[in-house]
Order: C-alpha cells, then structure tokens, then sequence
C-alpha cells in the first residue's frame, strides 16, 4: 500500500485534498482525521503539518507527499520534487519600512523575522550578508511595528498583507514556490519506478491536464482544414471526421482553457461553425 502524507492545514491543505478527490481518491471528511485508508486504490492517507511533510518522507517511512516548495526547501530534508501541482503558488520576499533599505546589501547588522529560517539564513549566508535571523511562527508583517525587527522575509501572493502593514518588498524574490508531490532523494532505481508511485502522478497529472484544457468540437469546410488544425494542433493531433454535407468536416481538439475563448473567434473568422467546448473531467495523456 503506498503512503503518502497530505498537509492537515493550512493554504495547501484544501486544495491538496480537492485534486486528490478529483484524482479518484478518497479523502477526510473531518479536519480532525489524521489518517484514512483508501483500499480500493491501496493508498494511505496520513494528514500531517505541512512543514512537517519533507521531514516524514526523507525519513523513508512515507513514499511521497505533498507539500510547498519553499517548506521542502527550508526544512533542509532529504527530498525532492517529482510533480508540480500549480497550487499555493506564492514568491518568498523581504519586506521593509520604506526607507528602511534599497536593497539586500544594507541588512547587515539588521534583524530578519521570517517563519523559513532555513531559506533566509541560506540566502543571506550567499550573499554574504551578516544579519540576524528570528524565527517567528505566523504573522510576521506585524514583527516590524512591534520592534522585533527591521525587514521580514515571508510569503507573498497578492501582496495584500504587506500593503496593509505599510511594507514594501526589497530586491527580487528570493524563490517562487508552489505545491510538489516530493519523495526522498537517493531512491534504488528499482523504486524510482515503483508503479504505484508512477501510477499517483498519472492520475494527478490527469488532474492537470483537465483542469487546464477543454475538448473543442467544430465543423470547417475542406479546403480551411489546414488553417484550423493550425489553430487547434491538440496534443498529438485532431480526430477529423467526414460531415454529410460534402466539403465539410467536423474537428475534435483539446485547446488549453486560457486561450479557448480566442481560438473559438479565430476558428469563427475562418468560416468554421458549431464550434463547441466541452469540460474534460478526467484524462491520461
Ligand atoms: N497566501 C498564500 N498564497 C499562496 N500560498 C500560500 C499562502 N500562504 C501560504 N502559502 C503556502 O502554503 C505553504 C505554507 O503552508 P502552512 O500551512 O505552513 O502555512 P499557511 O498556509 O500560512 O497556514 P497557517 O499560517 O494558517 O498555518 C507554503 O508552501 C506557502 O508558500
Ligand atoms: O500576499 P498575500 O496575498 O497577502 O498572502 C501572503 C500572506 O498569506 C500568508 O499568511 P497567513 O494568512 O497564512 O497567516 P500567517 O502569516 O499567520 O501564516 C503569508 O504568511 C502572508 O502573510
Ligand atoms: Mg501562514
């Protein structure tokens, strides 16, 4: 039976448990369950603290896990990345009081709050900059106002936290992240192929691929076939079908959902008509 371990709280928890229901799985019903076992699909479920997740893996007692990038990386565990989920996206930043400092450069002999101390403490080690690092569990906007310290180093999505704390970002992000199945590094090559493993990331990639593509049907006359295909090349290649009116075909596609709406006016533009999409609800490339 594969294990795997799920985040139990938090920005990644949800959304983990969302596309692992759409992959096939069964999932909690209650926030408190912290395992659950999954017989038909012979999975285990066990619900942990997201930064806790590398920790489990790397120890080799859980297969895989689900996780973000940046508490893979702060934790310093034994794991890697072997699917991007596109979830819990997020850039990982310093902030300041304006005025403060114009870039990484000036924190020497500063204080950094930040909850990713591993990162932080990395990152100015690299640059070669000598500042002091205090690890606070949440709600590290406020550490500047209250004098714990000068600059913070936390998670940024919209931005909206650090606006409403009258912060401003300093230098480039110091990573982007999102959420990864990990597994612990330096697995034989017989387990790097286990087929329960390989056969979890097919499902979730499925879950990817429905999510961001839609299935378009339209018919086109013959002779603007080639110039259509070209709008809608699909992954391998579109079915096409003979129509009974001569001299006209019907095309089936998978177009990416973001662009579906300007492929249907282009395909319009040429003279193609009942063009359709259609939701994909599951696929295996
Ligand atoms: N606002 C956000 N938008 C996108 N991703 C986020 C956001 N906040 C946290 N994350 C991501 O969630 C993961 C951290 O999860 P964790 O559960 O530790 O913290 P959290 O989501 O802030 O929850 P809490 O602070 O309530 O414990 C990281 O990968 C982080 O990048
Ligand atoms: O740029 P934004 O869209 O504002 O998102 C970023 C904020 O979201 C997270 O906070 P959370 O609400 O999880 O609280 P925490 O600081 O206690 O973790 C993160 O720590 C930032 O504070
Ligand atoms: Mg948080």
């Amino acid at each position: 039976m594969l294990r795997i371990a799920i985040p139990n709280k938090g920005s990644l928890s949800g959304p983990a448990s969302e596309m692992l229901h759409e992959a096939g799985y069964q999932q909690r019903k209650e926030s408190k369950e912290l395992r659950l076992v999954d017989p038909e699909n012979e999975v285990e479920f066990f619900y942990l603290r997201p930064r806790d997740i590398a920790i489990y893996v790397s120890s080799g007692r859980l297969d895989i896990g689900i996780t973000g990038r940046d508490l893979l990386l702060d934790s310093g565990a034994n794991a890697e990345e072997i699917l991007q989920l596109g979830f819990a996206r997020s850039t990982f930043r310093y902030a300041t009081k304006p005025g403060t400092a114009t870039g990484v450069k000036d924190f020497g002999g500063m204080t950094v709050a930040t909850s990713y101390e591993g990162i932080v403490a990395k990152h100015l080690a690299d640059e070669g900059i000598d500042a002091a690092v205090v690890h606070l569990d949440g709600a590290v906007e406020t550490a500047i106002e209250l004098g714990v310290a000068q600059v913070i180093a936390d998670v940024v999505e919209t931005g909206t936290s650090l606006r409403n704390a009258g912060l401003e970002v300093i230098g480039e992000p110091i990573m982007k992240s999102e959420a990864v199945v990990i597994r612990r590094t330096g697995v034989s090559a017989e387990e790097a192929v286990d087929p329960k493993v390989a056969q979890f990331l097919r499902r979730l990639q499925g879950v990817l691929v429905a999510r961001s593509y839609v299935m378009m049907d339209y018919d086109c006359r013959a002779e603007h076939l080639e110039a259509a295909v070209a709008l809608t090349p699909g992954l391998e290649s579109p079915t096409i079908s003979p129509l009974h009116n001569e001299g006209w075909v019907a095309v089936r596609s998978m177009v990416p959902a973001k662009e579906s709406q300007r492929v249907m006016d282009d395909l319009y533009e040429l003279g193609a008509r009942a063009i359709l999409t259609t939701a994909i609800h599951a696929c295996r490339l």
